[in-house]
């Protein structure tokens, strides 16, 4: 469904030109799920608004269905429906002096979805869908949770019936449990609507539930992709078992005293200290639940 070829972003011009992606190659089927991962700064949101139209590559290929995907303000109707994007803030991405029901019917106003009758309807399947109680919608976004507010940006984009959803960090934002039940959700939504998905997170729980396949990105370079279970469990690159090792258990990776000399030097990690790390890991907290 979508093949991304050789991505490389740029952010400035001329001197000032800030390569943020050295070039991503991935393809996507409809129902698979991609995490994109990497420490703050990687390019992990480049590379996800990148395909969302939000940022116009500086070179490669983008195809959805094997048609070239254009910057979002060039993209048909028919192709924005197909792409939607969540993003990390729900409060911010909703409109505050909206009531939920008038923010989850905006966009079948929009595609001209039926008359107000079978609009009522929609909203109402599209909140059971994403588990909002239908006492929520004659509330503003000020008056729900984090993880309500994020339900209902999810109900919104799942309006436009799209084959391709994209969340930037949708998760970060809430609360643990909250993250829980909202990647459950996901993960559910994928298996009932054949969603495909393009997730950025830090939280690599998500990221073993939900994604069939990772991308790994370090300082705008992918530096390993594949299966979950390949990448996680046996990773290759250095830096992945350094992410790994800080995301699941940051106080044991740390405690480990050839891993904290290193870091306290400023020093590349070597394979040793890296070894220990890994053995870290091995040891339960990629296994079982680390938090
Ligand atoms: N609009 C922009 N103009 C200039 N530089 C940018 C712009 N957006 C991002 N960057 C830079 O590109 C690099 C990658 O940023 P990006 O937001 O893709 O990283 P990220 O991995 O998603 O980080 P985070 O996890 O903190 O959101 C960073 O160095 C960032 O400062």
């Amino acid at each position: 469904m979508l093949q991304i070829r050789d991505l490389v972003i740029d952010y400035g011009k001329g001197e000032s030109r800030f390569r943020a992606l050295h070039g991503c190659s991935f393809d996507l089927e409809p129902g698979q799920v991609m995490a994109v991962v990497g420490e703050s700064g990687s390019g992990k949101s480049s590379l996800v608004r990148a395909v969302a139209g939000l940022v116009a590559p500086a070179s490669g290929e983008m195809l959805l269905d094997g048609q070239a995907l254009p910057p979002l303000r060039k993209r048909p109707p028919e192709t924005r429906r197909i792409i939607q994007m969540v993003f990390q803030d729900p409060g911010a991405s909703l409109n505050p002096l909206h009531r939920v029901h008038a923010i989850i019917e905006e966009p079948l106003l929009v595609t001209g979805y039926g008359d107000a009758a079978r609009r009522a309807v929609r909203v109402a399947e599209l909140m059971e869908m994403t588990q909002l109680s239908t006492d929520l919608a004659r509330r503003r976004p000020r008056e729900l949770s984090g993880g309500q507010k994020q339900r209902v940006a999810i109900a919104r984009a799942l309006a436009m019936e799209p084959r391709l959803l994209i969340a930037d960090e949708a998760l970060s934002a809430l609360d643990f449990t909250t993250q829980d039940h909202v990647s459950r959700l996901l993960s559910d939504l994928r298996r009932d609507l054949n969603l495909a998905m393009l997730f950025v997170s830090h939280d690599m729980r998500s990221v073993r539930r939900m994604a069939d396949d990772v991308c790994v990105i370090e300082k705008g370079h992918v530096v390993e992709q594949g299966a979950v279970s390949d990448v996680l469990y046996n990773p290759k690159s250095a830096y992945t078992r350094l992410l790994l090792a800080a995301a699941l258990n940051p106080r044991a990776a740390l405690s480990d005293p050839r891993l904290a000399e290193a870091l306290e030097n400023g020093e590349a990690v070597s394979e040793e200290a890296l070894k220990g790390v890994m053995d870290i890991i091995r040891g339960g907290a990629l296994m079982g639940d680390a938090r």
